[in-house]
């Protein structure tokens, strides 16, 4: 697999403005445009010479009447329509001042995460959709041990819930396929209780068609299948460790990966790492979210979105959290 060449797709810039109470905006396309009707993140075209951040900057002041006091980069997306070939460029924006209002005459809307789900956008939003919904920790658990452990384990990680934790990977490799549906049944309604999403990376035969919860495919499990294994309702990750990986990943349709390993780690020193370069060029090639993993902590997450991830995702770091 290459690395993708952009350079002639029409370069767009867009957002993802969240208030303080986590909702975020959303604006109504005008019939006669491209993708007209549907609903977009605002935003427009990078004009020549023009830096991302500025071109945001111009465009949401054009179309919303906002200045933007904290943003950072979320996601790339290179979608081809056809007609034409556009490179979303699409930022987080956590801070701005003024009152946002649809200045081109285009309605707008405040929706929780949850809700984007419900409107209807241009297809080479989905993976916006996706990021905009995830968090930007991913906790892995680890093993969980034996049945008679699964209680301290299950209060452990509600503590780390209640810490802030909404993305959760139960990794339990060495379950039985019935141990590790009924632990999977428990941790999905803890889950479920905080608002928080639950990937299951066990013997997947027996987690398919757990409520709330979604599927995370290890190197092994990506390589046998060629499809997605679940319907839309449920989110499948996958891990990836380079460029092939990563394209079979995205060829069965997941919905977003964790790349690996970034740094080294405490359970595999001397072994070959990708570095914050790797971690790069694999973003560029991604069109869904990435988590960065391997040896990160939250500490980490500025240096992740600068290399084009959502986030890190980590076991010790936030199982163990340095208070
Ligand atoms: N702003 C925005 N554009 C998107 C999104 N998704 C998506 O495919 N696009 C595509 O990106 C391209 C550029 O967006 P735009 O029409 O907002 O550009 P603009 O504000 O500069 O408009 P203008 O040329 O009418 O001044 C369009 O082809 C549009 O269909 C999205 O979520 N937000
Ligand atoms: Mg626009």
């Amino acid at each position: 697999m290459q690395t993708p060449d952009y350079s002639r797709f029409l370069h767009v810039a867009a957002a993802v403005i969240c208030d303080q109470a986590g909702r975020i905006l959303i604006a109504r396309r005008a019939e006669h445009r491209h993708q007209g009707g549907l609903w977009e993140f605002p935003g427009g075209k990078i004009e020549p010479g023009e830096a991302v951040g500025s071109a945001l900057q111009r465009e949401l002041d054009e179309e919303l009447g906002v200045t933007i006091t904290d943003a950072r980069p979320l996601i790339r997306i290179p979608h081809d329509y056809g007609d034409r070939q556009v490179l979303l460029d699409v930022w987080r924006v956590d801070g701005f001042e003024g009152v946002a209002h649809g200045r081109e005459g285009q309605p707008v809307a405040w929706v929780c995460p949850e809700a984007l789900s419900q409107y209807a956008f241009p297809a080479a939003n989905r993976p916006i959709v996706t990021a905009a919904q995830l968090p930007d920790l991913g906790l892995i658990t680890p093993d969980p041990g034996r049945p008679a452990e699964w209680g301290a384990f299950l209060r452990k990680l509600e503590s780390r819930l209640n810490g802030g934790i909404r993305l959760v990977q139960l990794r339990a490799k060495a379950l039985q396929p019935s141990a590790f549906r009924a632990l999977s049944e428990q941790v999905a309604a803890l889950c479920h209780r905080f608002g928080a999403h639950l990937l299951l990376n066990g013997p997947v035969e027996s987690a398919e068609a757990i409520p709330h919860a979604g599927v995370h495919l290890n190197g092994a499990r990506l390589r046998e299948l060629t499809e997605r294994p679940l319907g839309p309702e449920g989110w499948v990750s996958a891990a990836c460790h380079d460029l092939e990986e990563l394209e079979r990943a995205l060829s069965i349709g997941v919905d977003f990966v964790f790349v690996s390993p970034v740094l080294p780690t405490a359970s595999h020193p001397g072994a070959p790492t990708l570095g914050w370069e790797g971690l790069r060029v694999l973003c560029k090639a991604s069109r869904v979210p990435v988590y960065a993993l391997g040896g990160l902590g939250p500490a980490d997450r500025q240096r992740a979105w600068q290399s084009g991830a959502q986030g890190i995702a980590a076991i010790r770091a936030l199982w163990n959290p340095i208070r």
